[in-house]
C-alpha cells in the first residue's frame, strides 16, 4: 500500500509537486456511523486513479471530502499544495476553480440549452469581478464551451434543451461543463451510471480520451471492475471501512478486485 505519511506534519513544497491530492488518515462518520478510518493514499498528476467499493463503502463521501465540500473528523487533504481543512473560503473556490466534477446526476440546467449549461461551467470558473470588466469575456465563454461541445462530439445540439437529451447525450454535456475551464484535476462519481452497457463503454472511452490527451489528474468511480482495470493506472478499494487496496492497474487481476465485494 502507498500510505501517505505522518498525518500531522506538513510536507514540504518539493515532497507535494508531483501530486496533485495528498490524504493522511482520512476518518468520517456521520453521527454514530462510521464511514471510513485512517484512509491516506497520493494522487499523481496526470494519473487516473479508480475508486472502487461495495454500495455504501463511502467513495462518494470521500471525494466530497477531498474537495472541501463536507468536512472530515480526522486526518488531512492537501489538494493543489494547498491544505483542504485550513482554506478559506476565498481559498475554496480557487481551489474549486482548478477542479471539475462530473457527477452521478448529471446536474444540467433543465429548460437551459446545451451551450448554456457548458457556458456555465466555464463561467463558474472565471466568475470573478477581473472577469466580468473584459468585454470579451462572454464571447470567450462561447468559444470555449462551443469547443468542448465539439470535443464530445456534441456541436451540433448545441441549441437543444437540456431536458431533450438521452442520458448518453446528457453524460457528454456534463463531461464537456466540467473539462470546459480545463481543470488540472477531474473527480468523476461514475461518468457511466445508468447508461448502457454499449454507451457507458463509449462514453468512458471518449471521456478517457480527453482527459488523458489534456493531461488532467482524475479520480473516478466504479462499479465496473473492468473499467477499473481498463482505465485506471491505479485503483484503490474501499472495505470495511478502510482503504484495502492501492495498487498498480497492472498488478491487479479481476479477481483481486472481486474481493472488495465479498
Ligand atoms: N449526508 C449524509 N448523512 C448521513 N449519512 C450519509 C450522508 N451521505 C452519505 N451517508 C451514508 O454514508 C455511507 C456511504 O455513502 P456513499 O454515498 O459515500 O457510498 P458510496 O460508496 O459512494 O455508495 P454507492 O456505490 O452506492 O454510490 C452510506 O451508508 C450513506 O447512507
Amino acid at each position: 500500500m502507498d500510505q501517505a505519511g505522518a498525518h500531522t506534519s506538513a510536507p514540504t513544497f518539493h515532497a507535494l509537486q508531483d501530486h496533485d491530492v495528498t490524504a493522511s488518515g482520512l476518518t468520517k462518520s456521520f453521527g454514530q456511523n462510521e464511514i471510513f478510518k485512517d484512509v491516506s493514499f497520493r494522487l499523481v498528476r496526470g494519473e487516473a486513479v479508480a475508486l472502487v467499493g461495495g454500495n455504501g463503502t463511502g467513495k462518494s463521501t470521500l471525494l466530497r471530502c477531498l474537495l472541501g465540500l463536507i468536512p472530515f473528523d480526522a486526518g488531512s487533504v492537501q489538494l493543489l499544495d494547498h491544505d483542504i481543512a485550513s482554506a478559506n473560503r476565498a481559498g475554496l473556490r480557487t481551489l474549486r476553480a482548478q477542479t471539475g466534477l462530473v457527477a452521478q446526476k448529471h446536474n444540467l440546467v433543465p429548460r437551459l440549452s446545451v451551450l448554456t449549461n457548458v457556458i456555465h461551467g466555464f463561467l463558474g470558473q472565471h466568475s470573478g469581478p477581473r472577469y466580468w470588466s473584459q468585454s470579451f469575456a462572454p464571447a470567450q465563454a462561447r468559444l470555449a464551451a462551443m469547443e468542448a461541445l465539439d470535443k464530445v462530439g456534441l456541436a451540433h445540439l448545441a441549441s437543444r434543451r437540456a431536458d431533450r437529451l438521452s442520458g448518453g447525450q446528457s453524460q457528454r454535456v456534463a463531461i464537456a461543463r466540467a473539462l470546459v475551464a480545463r481543470p488540472r484535476l477531474l473527480i468523476a462519481d461514475e461518468p457511466c451510471a445508468s447508461l448502457d452497457p454499449s454507451a457507458g463503454e463509449e462514453i468512458m472511452a471518449m471521456f478517457f480520451d480527453l482527459v488523458r490527451s489534456e493531461g488532467v489528474t482524475v479520480v473516478f468511480t466504479s462499479h465496473h471492475i473492468d473499467h477499473a482495470l481498463t482505465y485506471g493506472d491505479r485503483v484503490l478499494g474501499l472495505a470495511e471501512g478502510r482503504l484495502k487496496l492501492d495498487a498498480t492497474a497492472a498488478s491487479l487481476a479481476a479477481s483481486d478486485l472481486r474481493g472488495l465485494y465479498d
